[in-house]
């Protein structure tokens, strides 16, 4: 068994299953506001966890809780087997932490910054230059390994410090709005990299506000709302837990929407674009009750979309914030 994983009372198939992040009642405040007020959590190794709330909900406070830079007020926490209080050294030698706070120093060249990491990690100097440039290499940064890292772009930044992060080899990463700010093709990159680490069987503790992001990539995801996690699971159960399924009928006829306003009477309508929602899910049953009714009562609807509900519709019924930037996610299917 890997040292950064702990084995949970839990046994599967007979073997137990590892548990890299747990934590009960994390509570953090400043001042008199309350930031975590009563965190749990319980991450598999080598998964993907997702932490989404809008701005303020308190994402940061909990990876700097969970990666020993502040302490929490109250709650315990166990990070790579470890306990966040009774062992923080063995907590910071098991993982890595990139994002807002970032390691990057700008004044020097992407290969001293790897380099630097290397002798922090105390790795014998031709074994710091190896992995120096491996994982330049990797991360595309062979070109600008010269060039001071204030020169690069934000992807690019981005990318260096995730590979600064791995020069310690750590087996659970933290990633604070890893995508932030990055255009979508620096993003989509990310995923990719994201992706590989957890292939090599990282654990990658994720924090973000673009609702696509915690779609694509994570095994689980937890909502951060007013400090507490308003619902956690997998992207489709959260999806399940929000009405928002519908059927969209567009028409160019006017007279044939008139008709079918009349003979749905649970459908809204708007009159501009002639188009008509329906409240449905998007199982075989409803959609085949639903298709009957059109087809009995003559109704010939120019084009039909089935709208299952997205991480959108999560968050909007889930967090009381009206506005967060998201990524344009496929609204109809
Ligand atoms: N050192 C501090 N002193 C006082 N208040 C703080 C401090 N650090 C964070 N806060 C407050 O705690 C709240 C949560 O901040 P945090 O940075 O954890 O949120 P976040 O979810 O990461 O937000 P964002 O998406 O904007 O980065 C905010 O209201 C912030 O102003």
């Amino acid at each position: 068994m890997p040292s950064s994983v702990m084995p949970t009372s839990n046994h599967n198939d007979g073997h137990p299953s590892q548990v890299a992040i747990s934590a009960a009642g994390l509570r953090k405040s400043y001042g008199d506001k309350t930031v975590l007020d009563g965190i749990d959590l319980n991450i598999p190794a080598g998964s993907v966890f997702a932490l989404l709330g809008p701005n303020g909900a308190g994402k940061t406070t909990a990876v700097k809780i969970l990666s020993t830079l502040i302490t929490a007020d109250a709650g315990q926490a166990r990070v790579g087997g470890h306990g966040l209080t009774t062992n923080p050294q063995a907590v910071r030698a098991a993982i890595g932490v990139t994002g807002q706070f970032s390691a990057v120093d700008g004044l020097i060249t992407g290969e001293e910054n790897m380099l630097l990491m290397a002798d922090l990690h105390h790795l014998p100097k031709p074994e710091g230059r190896r992995v120096a440039a491996e994982l330049l290499e990797r991360f595309d940064l062979t070109a600008a390994a010269k060039k001071p890292a204030s020169t690069y772009s934000g992807g690019m930044k981005r990318r260096l410090d995730i590979a600064m992060t791995l020069v310690g080899s750590p087996r659970i990463i933290f990633l604070d709005e890893p995508t932030t700010g990055l255009d979508p093709r620096s993003r989509h990159t990310m995923w990719q990299i994201i992706r590989e680490l957890v292939t090599g069987g990282v654990t990658v503790f994720l924090t973000t506000q673009y609702l696509e992001e915690a779609d694509q990539l994570a095994d689980r995801i937890a909502v951060l709302n007013n400090g507490k996690i308003a619902a956690e699971g997998t992207a489709e159960q959260l999806k399940r837990l929000v009405p928002g399924g519908h059927v969209r009928l567009r028409f160019t006829d006017p007279t044939a929407y008139r008709t079918a306003t009349h003979t749905l009477p649970t459908a809204t309508g708007d009159n501009e674009s002639l188009t008509l929602q329906i409240p449905s899910g998007a199982t075989q049953h409803e959609l085949r009750t639903l298709l009957d009714h059109l087809h009995t009562t003559g109704i010939e609807a120019d084009e039909l979309t089935v709208h299952t509900p997205d991480l959108d519709d999560v968050f909007f019924a889930l967090t009381d914030t009206a506005h967060i930037p998201h990524q344009p996610t496929e609204a109809t299917r």
